[in-house]
């Protein structure tokens, strides 16, 4: 089973060429490093020149606590349910199909499943956002129990945690899509 940060990318680039790239070209790269947020991209685009994979990591962490509430529930639910309605019709990105596999969620038991279910389900009725982790740091166990001890946090608890999670996931993505050489100071 993949572990973090193992996950391939087709292409890498430097930081060098980050800073390069159209203001169109990085917002088609790094559109989906927050799952189906463009948006952010395009708020840090006008940051750069970055001068490592970590500054553009920094920036846009910046820019999703500064969001609302209502903003950053709403990073949240762009989110899929792990193991949810569209990982079962093939509807994933690219990077949260293989993230999902990297945890065994391709690979649940009946039972896990079907706690899986009643849990997502409850947690999005109950703080109306849909349970996030970072899959690629956690295993099928860990995400069920995970998900079973934070419906008991509140609302505020859950939008921060939720959040850091999304953080995480962007590192790992950035980690796919940068190369961290020689070149990383630009
Ligand atoms: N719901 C949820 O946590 N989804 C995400 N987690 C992750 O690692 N990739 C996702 O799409």
């Amino acid at each position: 089973m993949a572990s973090h940060a193992s996950l391939t990318s087709p292409t890498t680039f430097r930081i060098s060429h980050v800073n390069s790239l159209s203001d169109e070209d990085f917002i088609t790269t790094f559109g989906n490093v927050i799952e189906h947020c463009s948006l952010v991209a395009a708020a840090v685009v006008s940051s750069r020149p970055f001068h490592s994979l970590q500054h553009l990591h920094a920036e846009i962490c910046s820019f999703i606590d500064e969001l609302p509430v209502k903003g950053r529930e709403g990073i949240l639910r762009s989110h899929p349910d792990l193991a949810g309605r569209a990982a079962v019709a093939g509807q994933l990105t690219q990077e949260s199909s293989q993230e999902q596999k990297s945890a065994g969620l391709g690979n649940l038991t009946q039972q896990e499943r079907s706690n899986l279910d009643l849990m997502n389900t409850s947690y999005r009725h109950k703080f109306g956002f849909p349970f996030v982790i970072c899959a690629r740091l956690n295993k099928k166990e860990a995400i069920l129990q995970g998900l079973s001890r934070r419906l008991h946090n509140s609302p505020e608890e859950e939008l921060h945690t939720g959040i850091e999670e999304v953080k995480k996931i962007a590192l790992l993505r950035l980690k796919n899509l940068i190369s961290e050489d020689m070149d990383s100071k630009m």
